[in-house]
């Protein structure tokens, strides 16, 4: 009942074509939510409309007891986009303690998210410099360091190896048990069995909202990716909303 994000009949088009249709859906406060769905399918869309920075056709959607973009959100909610969106000319360190100051943080927290994302290695290096990976990476520390209670995260995890994945894993869980709440979109099914709920997006419609083990046991499959695929392919009906 205590929600973080509240979508009511949620429609959107964009270059003339409607990209989300109808959806309306909640996100619990204090845990990790995925957001799946093939390419295309309406992921980057949901997220830039729950931010707030994408124009909507109809519907509301309510963030943390505001409207989506409003002001009064700017510093409660964080936004990793799929693009890394940090200077280049600026070392890791630099840009962290830069978007800490804009949140009224100081150092150490920068110095801590820097590690926090693994990156205390590189803390001195520039971003040009950087690999993809890392990059992405110093961006996901400068979204953190804000310490926002809602982080929206758009594939957070791509260009990481294994290992990387499964720390950010655990650095979301230990957010989440904290109290934070965590919206993240990804291609991947092992992910997806990490998360508390998932949201599964087919063509601008909510097909599945639910626990992965209520995912896998309505397909009858024990595989999620596999359960995913059924649910696709049956072009299911679109799921109720909020639960
Ligand atoms: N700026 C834009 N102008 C017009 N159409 C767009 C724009 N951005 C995205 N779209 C269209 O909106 C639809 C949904 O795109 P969106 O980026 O939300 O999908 P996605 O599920 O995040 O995809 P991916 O997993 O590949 O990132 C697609 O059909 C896409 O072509």
């Amino acid at each position: 009942m205590d929600d973080a994000i509240a979508v009511r009949d949620l429609v959107v088009d964009r270059g003339g074509r409607r990209v989300l249709d109808g959806i309306s859906c909640t996100v619990a406060r204090g845990a990790v939510t995925g957001l799946l769905g093939p390419s295309g399918s309406g992921k980057t869309t949901f997220l830039r409309a729950v931010v707030g920075v994408q124009v909507v056709t109809g519907g509301t959607i309510t963030v943390l007891g505001q409207p989506a973009g409003a002001p009064a959100l700017r510093h409660r909610v964080g936004y990793l986009t799929q693009a890394p969106s940090v200077y280049a000319d600026l070392t890791v360190r630099e840009n962290a303690r830069y978007f800490a100051a804009l949140h009224g943080r100081g150092r150490a927290e920068a110095d801590r998210a820097v590690s926090d994302v693994g990156l205390a290695g590189a803390a001195g290096q520039l971003v040009a410099t950087l690999s993809g990976g890392q990059r992405s990476r110093a961006s996901l520390a400068c979204v953190l360091v804000g310490d926002p209670e809602l982080v929206i995260l758009d594939e957070p995890t791509v260009g990481q190896d294994p290992v990387l994945r499964a720390d950010l894993w655990a650095r979301f869980h230990a957010m989440a048990a904290a109290g934070t709440t965590l919206l993240v979109s990804s291609h991947v099914m092992d992910e997806a069995a990490r998360c508390d709920r998932l949201l599964l997006i087919r063509e601008g419609r909510l097909i599945a909202d639910d626990s992965p083990a209520a995912i896998r046991a309505a397909a009858g499959v024990d595989d999620l990716d596999e359960a995913f695929l059924r649910l696709i392919r049956a072009g299911a009906a679109p799921a109720g909303g909020a639960s």
